[in-house]
This record gives structure tokens, C-alpha cells and sequence, in this order.
């Protein structure tokens, strides 16, 4: 395997966005077999392969080192890689598929506030039924490990398949663990999260396999796909800002104060040329004029390519050591 493979999300919830997110980037993707065949490429990029997958699937190809990239959700990084830290480097979260993987109890169980409470019930459940809570949930290593986490352990674990927060009314549990965004299907079932019960915020990441064969062809890859990203990244977080001051020095200290820094260094123009992050640029515009512009302007920019690659560098020292 000398290409660089890339699984992204072929269905379900992730799989928009992730278009949107390498068609922001500049990466078309396609899919020159059609929507059922489940290999794709990147236009101009011969060196690249997409792989279509459900987004555990692609988890568990990255465990596997069998992908070199995924898009996935944390919450599958966690529950379906044993020590992702070892196994996975996590290049970037991308800013969707955002969640939470949560226990929750019926409503009805008004003394049950925390997962000490739910210690107690658990243990009091045992006594009195002679056998254990159960928990539906399909999050069976984050539950286990959250719950002795908290000193939980008279309980057994009803794996479900989907559809969990209907198991408590369906009579097949009696609590949940489960991952939820706009809480509506928790409050259609007579749920509750626990106050202590938030145990993974997930969102969607760019990962990378640690395993995986990485050829001097698939770092290349790696080095355009994430040249692109990054570039878009800063482009999308920051603006350019333009004065022209009497005093360089002091106003670029003024703006090293609102988080902005010289987009060329060194260049001595008479015009400061600024990035500067965005929520910083009307503070950094008033400095400016304060400081002796008349104007300021400010522009969007597209990419913002530079010669460090904040997103590549950290992966390339743990690829090449591993
Ligand atoms: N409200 C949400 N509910 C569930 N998952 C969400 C939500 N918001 C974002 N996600 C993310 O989307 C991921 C994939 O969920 P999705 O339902 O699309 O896949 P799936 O079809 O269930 O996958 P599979 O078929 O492999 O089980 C979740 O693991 C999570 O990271
Ligand atoms: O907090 P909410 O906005 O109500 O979202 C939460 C629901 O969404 C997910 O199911 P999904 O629709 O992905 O179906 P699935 O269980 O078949 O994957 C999850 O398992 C919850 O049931
Ligand atoms: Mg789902």
C-alpha cells in the first residue's frame, strides 16, 4: 500500500459535512464508480485513495492500520480502539458532528441526580431484586470504564443495536448510556442526563493510523492534503488587516496585544500588513486608529499557506519514529 488512503463517512450523519469540509479545503472528491462503489479519489491528487465506510468501520480500519487517514467521531475512536494513543495520532477536530455520550436514567427516578446516586440504586437494586441494573448501550467500553471510573459495578451491560433509549420503557433496561446532540429523543423517551453523567464530548476529527504502511508516497499525501487544510484553516480563522501608522513598533505591539502578528515578517512597507484572528479585529482596528491610522481595512482571505505546517510536523515526528 503506497497510496494514501483516506476513509470518509459513506452514510449517516458525518458524511455531508465531511464533504464540505475537503470542498472548503479545495478537494474535490470523487467517485468515479458511482454512489455504490465504495472507492473514490481527490482530483489532482493521483497519489490519493478514498475509501467510502460507515463511520465505526472507519475506527476500526485505523486501529487496524488498513486506512492512513479517517473521518470519524470521538466517541468511535474511543470505544472501538482499546489504546488510541498508541494506535491513532488525532490530527484535527473539524468542527461538526458535535455530541455527547451521556447516562441517562428515567425521569421518574427523582432521588437520582448523579452517578453516586445511581451507585447507591445500583447496589440497593441488587439487594432487593437479586439481580443486576441493566444498562442498554452500544457505547460497551466507555460505559464500563466511565462506570468503574465512578465505583459502579453492580450492573450488567444490555447491548443494544440502536433505537437504546427505548429500551428502559420497552422494559429491556433500566438506564441508557448513549450519544445525544439536541436532547430531543432522550426527552421523547422519559430520560434524564445525569449531572456527572457527560462522559465523552465528541465531535468529528481527522485522525491518522499509526500503523499503517506510511511510504515516502503516503507522507507526500498526507504533506498536500494537510498543506490545504491548514492553509484553509488560518485563512478561515483570521483576517488581513491594513493601516498605515507613523509608528510600526507600537502598533504592532498594540495588535501583538489582540492576538494579530505581521503577515510577512521582516518586510518593512510603509503599510502593516496584519493577520489578525477574527473576533480580535475590531479591538485591533481601534488600537490602530489610536495609535495614528486614518484607515484600517480589512479582507477575507482564501488560503494562508505557510512553511510550517502546524497540522503535518506533529504527525510526520510520530510516523517516522513509529
Ligand atoms: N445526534 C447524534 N447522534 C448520534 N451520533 C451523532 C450525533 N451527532 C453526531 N454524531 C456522530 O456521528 C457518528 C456516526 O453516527 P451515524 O448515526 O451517522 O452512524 P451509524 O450509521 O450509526 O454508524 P454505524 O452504521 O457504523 O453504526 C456518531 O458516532 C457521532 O460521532
Ligand atoms: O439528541 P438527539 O438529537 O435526539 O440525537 C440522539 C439520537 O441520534 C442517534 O441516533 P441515530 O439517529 O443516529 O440513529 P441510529 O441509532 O440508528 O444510529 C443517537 O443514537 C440518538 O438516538
Ligand atoms: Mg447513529
Amino acid at each position: 500500500m503506497s497510496k494514501l488512503t483516506i476513509a470518509i463517512p459513506s452514510k449517516g450523519r458525518l458524511q455531508e459535512n465531511t464533504h464540505d469540509f475537503f470542498a472548503r479545503a479545495g478537494l474535490q472528491v470523487t467517485q468515479p464508480g458511482g454512489a455504490r462503489n465504495y472507492r473514490g479519489a481527490i482530483k489532482g491528487l493521483k497519489d490519493v485513495e478514498i475509501a467510502f465506510l460507515s463511520a465505526s468501520e472507519i475506527a476500526r480500519e485505523l486501529a487496524a492500520g488498513s486506512v492512513h487517514f479517517g473521518i470519524t467521531g470521538l466517541d468511535l475512536v474511543h470505544e472501538t480502539i482499546t489504546d488510541p494513543a498508541s494506535s491513532v495520532h488525532i490530527v484535527t477536530p473539524l468542527g461538526f458532528g458535535g455530541a455527547d455520550v451521556v447516562t441517562a436514567v428515567p425521569k421518574a427516578w427523582i432521588d437520582v441526580e448523579s452517578m453516586a446516586d445511581l451507585g447507591d440504586v445500583a447496589s440497593d437494586f441488587r439487594n432487593r431484586h437479586g439481580r443486576r441494573l441493566r444498562v442498554a448501550t452500544k457505547y460497551v467500553n466507555l460505559t464500563r470504564s466511565y462506570f468503574a471510573a465512578h465505583g459502579i459495578a453492580d450492573y450488567r451491560i444490555v447491548e443494544s443495536a440502536g433505537a437504546t433509549e427505548g429500551a428502559p420503557a420497552a422494559g429491556a433496561a433500566e438506564l441508557i448510556v448513549d450519544i445525544t446532540s439536541t436532547g430531543s429523543t432522550l426527552h421523547a423517551n422519559n430520560l434524564k442526563v445525569l449531572s456527572d453523567g457527560v462522559m465523552l464530548r465528541s465531535q468529528a476529527h481527522l485522525v491518522a493510523s499509526l500503523s499503517a504502511g506510511w511510504s515516502e508516497t503516503a507522507l507526500a499525501g498526507a504533506r498536500a492534503i494537510l498543506d490545504q487544510v491548514a492553509a484553509e484553516e488560518a485563512a478561515r480563522i483570521n483576517k488581513l488587516v491594513r493601516a498605515r501608522v507613523p509608528d510600526r513598533a507600537a502598533a504592532l505591539s498594540a495588535a501583538a496585544e489582540e492576538g494579530a502578528s505581521e503577515l510577512f515578517d521582516g518586510v518593512q512597507d510603509e503599510v502593516l500588513t496584519l493577520l489578525c484572528p477574527k473576533a480580535s479585529v475590531p479591538a485591533c482596528a481601534r488600537k490602530l486608529i489610536a495609535l495614528g491610522a486614518t484607515r484600517v481595512t480589512v479582507e477575507t482571505l482564501d488560503y494562508v499557506f505557510g512553511e510550517e505546517n502546524p497540522l503535518f510536523a506533529p504527525l510526520a515526528v510520530k510516523v517516522t519514529a513509529a
